[in-house]
């Protein structure tokens, strides 16, 4: 297996120099910078720790009080997921209106499209990893806990008791031409589709719309205005992606993030070389230039992803080495794929095998769910509580739908996402902290909130399991993470 991508041997120096972790004094200016810029107010990235950086308090918070609300630097929607939810490709905000989510969703699953809500995990799934973002459900195990208690008497229908209704009405209420009751209590941010033509990406707003162009969609578009340099192979890629682990789209939008960041420098470059007769020629070409586009992607941790990748209860051990040869192998035609759609000569490196299994180590590691609660699920809850008269006539017209729907009435927004500053904090089996979604957090960001006061200067810290397992089960999934934990929690509990 070794040696089977010719980048790698042909730029071994760049790779090297894109692998490296970052020296301490550039660390902390990019985070120190990160903060500031982002107003991430009490919180500062330290290095001294002894599991590498953390994330500490620069002020008190209290029980409850939030933390941090970290903007993603990539992140997506599980493929799966996009048949329930219609959201703004660039901040996963619920978009359009109740009527079109619930007709789309509909629609989608006349057509016979798969309603798995992204639970199921796909061949070789990243997921096993992701840290939850929990919402307001108590049991911190499931992330995608639904709580159908509270939508008493609707809560009736199970995905197989599904009841299909006549087309007609369903494209009548996704084309606005059927209005449901009470649908200015849930007002959602008009779809704006993406100006490249995909017909796949919708925004919630044109800023979103240009934000995603700029930052990977205009290299990943499969419209008529896309930058891909051949089309076809980034269908290939993508579908490849959705047969096998959505997870490659992520890397994908790693790496266009970069070449684009690069093209801006490069462009820039240039033009101080017009300016000045004396040209300035950059030391080891382009690489400089490269560097400092990937610097937010090497501030993340990362082992190899084949390395790295947890093994599935469903391998014996003594097949461990083949296991990591196919996750290698289905890497490689992923990337091959990616590299047909979307080459740029001047980031050669990034298309190697090297890169783009650390990269999907990366997400390995660090990555946290993305879950943003639907609006369909409110819009039930509220018709449910409404007082008599108005219940019995609305439900007239919305009964109809829930049935239609079944348990998928609650399916929220589930993807995946790497976070900047989340990604720096570090586990403890007694955290201070935990991601969670309050009732306001409607689209992808992070949310973390204090678990008990946290004082000035005390790490921030979150479980990225579950905390309340026995020890050595404990220990047992954190050694998927690499580390043996020696957490206060733990240092006691060790026999
Ligand atoms: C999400 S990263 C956290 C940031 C990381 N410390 C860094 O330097 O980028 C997770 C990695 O940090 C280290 N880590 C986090 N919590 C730890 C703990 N309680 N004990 C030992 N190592 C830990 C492990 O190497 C783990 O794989």
């Amino acid at each position: 297996m070794e040696g089977i991508c010719p980048i790698d041997s042909q730029f071994s120096h760049e790779i090297s120099a894109l692998l490296k972790p970052p020296p301490a004094h550039q660390l902390q200016e990019y985070f120190d910078n990160l903060i500031r810029t982002r107003q991430y107010l009490g919180l500062k990235v330290k290095h001294d720790g002894e599991f590498g950086k953390g994330v500490y308090a620069d002020s008190d918070f209290g029980e409850g009080e939030l933390v941090l609300k970290d903007q993603m630097l990539v992140g997506a929607q599980h493929s799966s997921n996009k048949i329930n939810c219609l959201v703004c490709g660039f901040c996963f905000r619920f978009i359009g209106s109740i009527e079109l989510q619930i007709g789309r969703r509909l629609y989608l699953q006349g057509l016979g499209v798969s309603t798995s809500n992204g639970c199921g995990r796909e061949t070789f799934s990243h997921n096993s990893h992701d840290h939850c973002q929990v919402d307001s459900s108590e049991d911190e195990d499931n992330c995608y806990m639904e709580d159908h208690d509270e939508l008493g008497e609707c809560a009736s229908s199970s995905s197989k008791d599904k009841v299909p209704l006549p087309k007609g009405v369903v494209e009548s209420l996704m084309n606005g031409e059927l209005a449901l009751p009470y649908p200015k209590e849930f007002p959602l941010p008009s779809a704006i589709a993406c100006s490249g033509g995909c017909g796949e990406a919708y925004y919630c707003s044109k800023l979103c719309a240009e934000a995603d162009w700029e930052s990977s969609h205009s290299l990943l578009c499969t419209g008529e205005k896309s930058e891909s340099i051949c089309r076809e192979a980034l269908s290939k890629f993508i579908q490849h992606a959705n047969e096998t682990n959505d997870i490659f789209l992520l890397a994908a939008k790693v790496i266009c993030f970069t070449i684009l960041r690069y093209k801006k420098l490069k462009k820039a470059h240039l033009k101080e070389q017009e300016k000045y007769t004396s040209a300035i020629v950059l030391k080891n070409g382009d690489l400089p230039l490269l560097l400092e586009a990937w610097k937010p992607i090497s501030m993340g941790f990362k082992k190899r992803w084949w390395d790295c990748i947890a093994l599935p209860d469903d391998v014996h051990s003594c097949d461990e080495a083949a296991f990591r040869a196919q996750i290698k192998e289905l890497a490689f035609t992923s990337l091959k794929l990616l590299k047909e759609a979307i080459f740029c000569k001047g980031c050669e490196p990034l298309f190697s095998l090297e890169i783009y299994g650390h990269i999907i180590g990366m997400f390995e590691l660090n990555n946290l769910d993305l879950v943003v609660a639907s609006p369909v699920e409110d819009y039930f809850l509220y018709i449910d509580d409404l007082p008599y008269p108005q219940k019995k006539k609305a439900e007239e017209i919305t009964r109809q739908f829930l049935d239609a729907l079944g348990d998928d009435y609650s399916v929220p927004c589930q993807g995946t996402a790497f976070f900047p500053l989340q990604s720096c904090m570090n586990h403890s089996c007694y955290p201070n902290a935990k991601a969670f979604k309050r009732e306001e957090d409607r689209d992808g960001q992070a949310t973390i909130i204090a678990l008990r006061p946290i004082f000035k200067e005390e790490e921030v810290t979150i479980s990225y399991i579950d905390e309340d397992l026995p020890f050595d089960e404990r220990q047992a999934l954190l050694a998927d993470y690499g580390f043996r934990c020696k957490c206060p929690k733990c240092l006691e509990e060790e026999p």
